[in-house]
């Protein structure tokens, strides 16, 4: 197990065609914490996470994971690797079911079968979804499949958990159940960081970040 040192934006910019979505945007997030970032509809939350978890090469800056720069340096991958990304759209594969989405998921990072399976009843006992695995995610509800993208990213061996809207279509049960998740992931000295508008959820984190039209506004 690596030694967490977290994740530094620096001075991060962004322009998608002529718009200039973020501008010189720096945050840390430390281990053992919850960081949230919040903001209006089209501030640049899901961009600035979109750059974190290594989808999207920012114009300018540097994301360091751990002190390795992901855009520049050659460990990138295997830091990468430890990063779990719940994107705002559901990335589940829509022809497998929800174990198959599991399943392929974990098989991706080289685990083997036996451990693929532990990791799949506990992670389903721990998020409540064992009653839909045989499911497409096209045959559950909402909040199910909002849950079983959040059952991948858990599963995964990961040290990052990057979340965007993660409490989208969730009921306020499960809000709290995610929460209590949440904290257990920072108590075992994982970065959690959160895009979110959840007032609940931005009251039971322990930093925020507040930005505004791609410029930060509030810092913790
Ligand atoms: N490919 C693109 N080309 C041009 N502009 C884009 C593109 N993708 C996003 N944008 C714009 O960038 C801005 C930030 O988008 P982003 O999705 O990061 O916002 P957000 O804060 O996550 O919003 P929301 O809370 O509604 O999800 C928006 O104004 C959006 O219209």
């Amino acid at each position: 197990m690596l030694i967490n040192f977290g994740i530094s934006v620096i001075n991060v910019s962004k322009s998608l065609g002529n718009y200039a979505v973020l501008r010189n945007v720096s945050i840390n997030t430390p281990p053992n914490s919850i960081t949230c970032i919040a903001g209006p509809s089209g501030s640049g939350k899901s961009t600035l996470l979109r750059i974190i978890a290594g989808y999207l090469r920012p114009d300018s800056g540097r994301v360091l994971i751990n002190g390795v720069d992901i855009y520049a340096d050659s460990r990138a991958r295997e830091v990468v690797n430890l990063v779990s990304y719940v994107p705002q759209d559901d990335l589940l594969v829509s022809g497998l079911t929800i174990r198959e989405n599991l399943r392929l998921a974990l098989r991706v990072q080289g685990l083997g079968n036996r451990v693929i399976e532990e990791r799949i009843r506990w992670v389903s006992g721990l998020i409540g979804i064992g009653h839909v695995l045989d499911k497409r995610p096209g045959q559950v509800s909402g909040g199910e499949r909002r849950r079983a993208s959040i059952a991948v990213a858990l599963a995964r061996d990961h040290e990052f958990l990057i979340m965007d809207e993660p409490t989208n279509s969730l009921d306020r049960a499960n809000v709290e159940l995610l929460i209590r998740i949440l904290r257990e992931e920072a108590g075992l000295g994982r970065v959690v960081l959160v895009a979110t508008h959840d007032q609940y959820l931005i009251r039971n984190s322990d930093r925020l970040y507040m930005i505004r039209a791609g410029e930060l506004t509030t810092e913790p």
